[in-house]
């Protein structure tokens, strides 16, 4: 059964490190970040939602120790630009699209039969939000995230109709939800939780040496965070509309690398004996 509680409710990671050490139980845990409010603040726009150095030096000394993979609903090619480390996993568009070190690359929830759809949708929004000032259509190889977060208050209707209408007729395609976006998905049952489970089964950690740990600040970070209760630890950053399935929350990006800086010396630990 799964267990969902109030932001506030869960206790700070940082606070609790030693309890929630504890729960490695002397395996290696397997690392998966959010991009958007984890490793980078909220901002305005997408496009100004830079990385750190600090930030950036924090996750290749992590990847030393461990498996790392950033799992976003950006696109992949986009996150893997903003972050600039070849030694990590990236996971796009929600999931649906993966790469790794090696030349390893995926697309695990099967969304190529969407791509039509999503073009279509993306000529469309972009024909029906033009007038909208402030919108933005972002496409993404396997979603459309349509943004308000710059358009008046009485315009998000406006928005939010014009997406409605091109989901009416594509049945391909669902919503979903995030921080002052809607998202356009392909209507299938695959989401970041499925993709943290694929990648463990993929790179074999699923074999008892590992325990996947997500991090994340958004609603479709709670489907990692769902997939991981019972068998991993999931880490809420900051708060969004719903309750969550996390068990430890951390304040700020801040606070997200100054508990991954941690992490890196604990593994060493770990994986020295
Ligand atoms: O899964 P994530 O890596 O967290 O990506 C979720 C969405 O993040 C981006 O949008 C959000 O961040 C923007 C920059 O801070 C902000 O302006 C926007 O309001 C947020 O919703 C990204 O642009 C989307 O494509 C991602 O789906």
């Amino acid at each position: 059964m799964i267990q969902k509680r109030e932001a506030l409710e869960i206790p700070s990671a940082l606070n609790q490190l030693n309890e929630l050490k504890a729960q490695f139980q002397g395996k290696t845990p397997a690392i998966f970040l959010d991009y958007d409010g984890c490793l980078t603040p909220i901002v305005q726009r997408p496009e100004m939602a830079v990385l750190t150095d600090d930030m950036r030096l924090a996750l290749q000394e992590l990847a030393t120790v461990t498996k790392v993979a950033v799992v976003s609903g950006r696109d992949r090619q986009n996150v893997a630009e903003l972050v600039q480390l070849d030694n990590l996993y990236y996971a796009g568009s929600h999931g649906f699209d993966i790469t790794g070190p090696g030349g390893m690359a995926s697309e695990p929830g099967g969304a190529k039969a969407a791509l039509s759809a999503l073009d279509k949708a993306d000529t469309m929004l972009q024909e029906k939000l033009r007038q909208v000032e402030g919108s933005q259509v972002e496409r993404k190889r396997y979603a459309i995230a349509v943004h308000y977060r710059n358009v008046a208050d009485d315009q998000v209707e406006t928005v939010r109709k014009a997406v409605d209408e091109v989901l009416d007729s594509m049945p391909e395609l669902k919503i979903g939800l995030g921080k002052k976006i809607y998202e356009l998905k392909p209507n299938i049952d695959w989401h970041k939780g499925k993709a943290v489970m694929w990648l463990m089964e993929e790179l074999g950690l699923s074999k008892g040496n590992y325990i996947p740990l997500y991090i994340g600040d958004d609603i479709t970070d709670e489907d990692a965070f769902v997939e991981l209760q019972g068998q991993g630890i999931g880490i809420l950053v900051g708060e969004h509309d719903d309750k969550t399935a996390a068990t430890y929350r951390l304040e700020s990006v801040d606070e997200v690398r100054v508990f991954l800086e941690d992490l890196t010396d604990t593994i060493k630990k770990i994986n020295h004996g």
